[in-house]
């Protein structure tokens, strides 16, 4: 398994002052994230403080009251389909085989299916997917179907992701396999992600910092930097460090 550290010299994403509200109330109130080449941030937060209202925003599904959005420097404040966007739910088209499903985004984009196919099913090793291309999505387990989610949400773009809860719905078991393979595959491919969980350990785990949020209105009320380097094993679950970060996220989120 590579090791790798995050390159904060480089900024991928950054958010500057966004306040977004609904019906004249605030619901995020100036937010400042950052976000490194290679990085993992996690947002944890209690249901209903502003996640997915944040990552609407930086998806540009949502125009901020007031604040930017800048990807690679640039303004894409407002601006959908610049940065790859999975939601708590998979959205893994039933009728199309999962080849077709990871391929979904090159078809849109106009590539010719043959080429979107072999692109696609290029990565399906690296991704776990061998042999699953002919399935069809009901057919995956739960695992396998977040790892098609995931390639898919690779495929749309490489440079930033936005996961809201991908592993939320799976048993711990699973979960902890995803893991696993989560952060050897983010050892290998070069994608900088932003992250909500409700799980403490997985932010723990798969992070290279933690925001805290609070509120209302929704603020980035503390960061935390996981700086353990990776790859973290099973004993990194079980270490002093890892009960001391948790302890402290806790804390603040009481
Ligand atoms: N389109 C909308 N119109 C009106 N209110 C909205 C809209 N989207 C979100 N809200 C409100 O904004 C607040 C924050 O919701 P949001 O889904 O962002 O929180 P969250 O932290 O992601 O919650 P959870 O962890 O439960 O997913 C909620 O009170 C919600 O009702």
């Amino acid at each position: 398994m590579p090791t790798y550290r995050s390159k904060m010299d480089k900024i991928k994403l950054e958010t500057q002052n966004i306040s977004k509200g609904f019906a004249g109330e605030l619901t995020i109130k100036d937010i400042n994230i950052r976000l490194g080449e290679k990085e993992l941030v996690s947002l944890l937060g209690v249901s209903g403080i502003g996640k997915s209202t944040l990552f609407n925003v930086i998806a540009g599904v949502l125009t901020p009251d007031s604040g930017r959005v800048l990807l690679n420097a640039q303004d894409i404040t407002g601006q959908a389909g610049k940065v790859s966007y999975m939601q708590q739910k998979d959205l893994m088209q039933p009728h199309l085989t999962v080849l077709d499903n990871v391929a979904l985004p090159l078809f849109i984009r106009g590539v010719k299916k043959s080429q979107a196919r072999e692109e696609a099913f290029s990565h399906f090793k690296e991704f776990g997917l061998e042999g699953a291309e002919k399935k069809y999505p009901a057919q995956l387990s739960g695992g396998m179907r977040q790892r098609a989610a995931l390639l898919r949400t690779y495929m749309f773009s490489r440079d930033v992701a936005l996961f809201d809860e991908p592993f939320s719905a799976l048993d711990a078991i699973t979960k902890s396999s995803m893991h696993r393979w989560y952060l050897d595959l983010m050892g290998r491919i070069d994608m900088s992600a932003l992250f909500i969980t409700h799980d403490i350990d997985e932010a723990i785990l798969l992070s290279d910092r933690v925001y805290i949020m609070t509120g209302p209105p929704g603020r980035l009320a503390h960061e935390i930097i996981i700086d353990t380097l990776r790859p973290r094993g099973e004993e990194f679950r079980i270490s002093d460090a890892f009960m001391g970060y948790k302890r402290q996220i806790i804390k603040l989120l009481s």
